[in-house]
């Protein structure tokens, strides 16, 4: 559930400066070319630095089956090779499929080459994201997420209705991403064994590292791009800053009372609860600002926000108003936002960590790779010249990690093996990686999947098995696919799909800190003493019953758009479930059915209370607390399932269900017979 206890308290403008300096020696970025934004869109595509190459590029492109193309950010890469290739007829054939590691920028990306070809989106230029397919029979350029061609590879491992993969922001590394490498790898050299049309694999970034990427592809030669088209100035702290929220806000509004209105401000930040508290703080100072300071439009930007919201950054800000994006890593890469003239980078992201000793992942605030850094300042000088502002020193800056460790190396794999195993992989760990997962992560994975039941061993190997199969088919994590599986069983397969949807989209509510008294009023009609999931259902029905009233969503903190975004993802998973034959139906009110099939479940994220008031995550012995938005964190239940762990001052679980301990012992008798204390329950 969405809290309000992790971001720092909002705090009061004070007045003062944070100082930059600008080293021309060591700007990273080049000089200008020309081209302004208010000129044709036929005119722009000229004007990109790529255009300068397109002759050679075609030349190279046409001959080879494997590129790795590097390419200063904003050069043209990403919008203009589909075109090109499709313009010169290369991959006729079938279609040209352009991954992106964002949904956002899947989408916005598509709607911009729509636009470049003046044809409707989903005709010749389409996306698919999850739960999303803009695209027709007509469609031969199509813009995904990594995550999907990975899906249709399950069903067509050799990507058969592809000519031609462009593997775009390859430095991201994402889980998805990794994995696809060797998939379209894979496929490429089962073609070419088959006699089958050949796949052509271009791999681009403007921030990678090459020789990995070459060696990787068959020692793929690398092109690269020359230029770019608009300066970018960068600029540090002169000293360190202890408290990177306080800096970006008292640079924006440095910015803000310098520069014309017209120029945009994106700033870069960590997370959901920073980024609403330091949008209420900024509206809240832009408010009382002395004349001579026009107004200022906030928008928030992050991965939860209903896609509908989150592509409101791309709307020009009215007349006089300045736009401020607050964003988190989502427009990192790839995204164009007309009117960025000024990038702020706090140098801070949120990531995955994963530590296969414990078995637990957590999201954990931490400092940006060099690359991630230039690719936050390459979100500035798109259409104009444009400057970035780090809020931190240079010294900082020279030191952070190179490249971001690829996710693989650091989250949990039980989805990526599940994954794997329905893609015929048998043996992971000899899986094709760019860079190995490590043998303790595999296994921690593979006994996770073991425990779910969605692999067995037989005489040293791992099998996929028919429930394993079957999970496969939900683009889902195991446990939440499990759990929609077992709810037959248990008559309440409505309530788990409600509650899988509304834990996949995350930001059913708001949780406005000033409003603290008021919210928890409005909730308590809803809390169940039962744990957070029976809350959210309990929210859920209340919101179809007054049919999604806007009104009633106001009043109750509930987030209408997202609530909206439940009731698809709802009908999605329902449609896969109907394909896999389950007979569904609502146990209504007995929610102890709902708990059970949660528990089992879910059982892998179990606490269990300790004599001295504490818990402990059962599977690791590791301390863990609940989390204070928890409807629990009043109560001491002796176990709990937890849905995910958040590591901030401690390791808080969030998303909490009351279980019993026999329900746990019964989902897993042999793995918690020597973990319980089943008197307790
Ligand atoms: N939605 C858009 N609105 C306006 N201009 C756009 C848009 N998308 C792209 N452009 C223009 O096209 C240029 C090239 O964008 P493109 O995404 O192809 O670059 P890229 O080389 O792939 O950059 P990156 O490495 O940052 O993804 C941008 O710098 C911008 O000038």
């Amino acid at each position: 559930m969405p809290n309000d206890h992790d971001h720092p308290p909002a705090k009061k403008f004070k007045p003062g400066s944070v100082f930059f300096r600008y080293d021309k020696n060591k700007p990273g970025m080049l000089l200008p070319r020309k081209g302004n934004a208010t000129t044709p869109i036929e005119v722009q595509r000229k004007q990109l630095p790529i255009y300068q190459a397109k002759p050679q590029l075609l030349n190279q492109l046409r001959q080879l089956h494997n590129a790795i193309l590097i390419g200063e950010t904003g050069s043209g890469k990403t919008t203009q090779i589909p075109q090109y290739l499709y313009e010169a007829g290369i991959g006729r054939q079938g279609l040209i499929a352009i991954t992106q590691p964002r949904r956002v920028a899947a989408i916005s990306l598509a709607g911009r080459v729509a636009e470049e070809k003046r044809t409707q989106l989903g005709k010749l230029v389409g996306y698919t994201v999850r739960f999303e397919d803009v695209t027709s029979s007509e469609t031969k350029l199509k813009f995904m997420t990594d995550g999907m061609l990975l899906r249709e590879a399950i069903g067509d491992p050799l990507l058969l209705r592809y000519t031609v993969v462009v593997l775009d922001e390859a430095h991201e590394r994402t889980v998805h991403t990794d994995v696809l490498f060797g998939v379209v790898k894979a496929a490429q050299r089962r073609r070419r064994e088959l006699n089958k049309i050949p796949l052509k694999v271009i791999v681009m970034s403007a921030t990678m590292d090459v020789d990995l990427f070459s060696e990787y592809f068959n020692k793929s030669p690398v092109l690269y791009l020359e230029g770019r088209q608009h300066p970018i100035q960068i600029y540090y702290t002169k000293h360190p800053q202890s408290d990177y929220l306080q800096a970006a806000l008292v640079t924006i509004f440095q910015i803000h009372q310098e520069a014309p209105p017209s120029h945009d401000i994106l700033v870069f930040m960590t997370g959901q609860e920073e980024i609403e508290a330091l949008a209420r703080t900024c509206r809240d100072i832009a408010k009382h600002l002395p004349d001579g300071c026009g107004p200022m439009l906030v928008i928030p930007l992050y991965a939860s926000l209903p896609p509908a919201q989150q592509l409101r950054c791309f709307q020009p800000a009215p007349k006089g108003c300045r736009k401020v994006i607050l964003s988190t890593n989502i427009a990192e890469t790839s995204v164009t936002i007309s009117g960025i003239k000024f990038v702020i980078d706090s140098g801070m992201v949120k990531a995955k960590r994963f530590s296969p000793d414990s078995g637990l992942e957590v999201l954990a605030v931490q400092r940006v790779s060099k690359a991630q850094a230039w690719q936050r300042a390459g979100r500035a000088g798109r259409e104009e010249s444009g400057s970035c502002y780090r809020l931190y020193t240079e010294n900082e800056f020279d030191s952070l990690i190179p490249m971001t460790v690829p996710e693989i190396q650091r989250c949990n794999l039980s989805s990526v093996i599940l994954q794997l195993m329905a893609l015929g992989v048998p043996d992971v760990m000899n899986f094709d990686f760019m860079s190995k997962p490590s043998p303790e992560a595999v296994r921690s994975a593979v006994n996770h999947l073991e425990l779910l039941g969605a692999v067995e061993r037989k005489e040293g190997q791992v099998f996929l098995t028919a429930l394993g199969k079957k999970m496969a088919s939900f683009p889902l994590e195991p446990r939440y696919s499990k759990t929609i599986l077992l709810s037959p069983d248990y008559s309440c397969s409505d309530e788990i799909l409600s509650i899988v949807s509304l834990l996949s989209v995350d930001t059913v509510l708001f949780n406005p800190p000033a409003k603290r008294e008021e919210v928890l009023a409005a909730r308590k009609k809803f809390s169940s003493s039962e744990g957070d999931h029976i809350t959210l259902l309990n929210i859920y029905r209340a919101f179809k019953k007054v049919s999604s009233n806007k009104e009633w969503c106001r009043e109750n903190f509930v987030n209408s758009r997202n609530m909206g975004l439940v009731k698809d993802v709802q009908a999605q998973l329902r449609d896969i479930c109907l394909k896999l034959n389950m007979k569904l139906g609502s146990c209504g009110a007995e929610m102890g059915n709902v708990r059970r099939c949660i528990a089992h479940g879910m059982f892998v994220n179990a606490a269990e209370l300790q004599p001295d008031g504490s818990y402990l995550a059962l599977d690791t012995h590791q301390p863990v607390s609940i989390h204070p938005s928890s409807v629990l964190f009043q109560g001491k239940p002796a176990y709990v399932v937890f849905n995910e762990l958040l590591h901030t001052s401690r390791c808080y679980m969030r998303d909490l269900c009351l279980v019993d301990a026999d329900w746990l012992l019964e989902a897993a008798p042999e793995y918690f017979g020597r973990k319980l204390h089943p008197s307790k329950s």
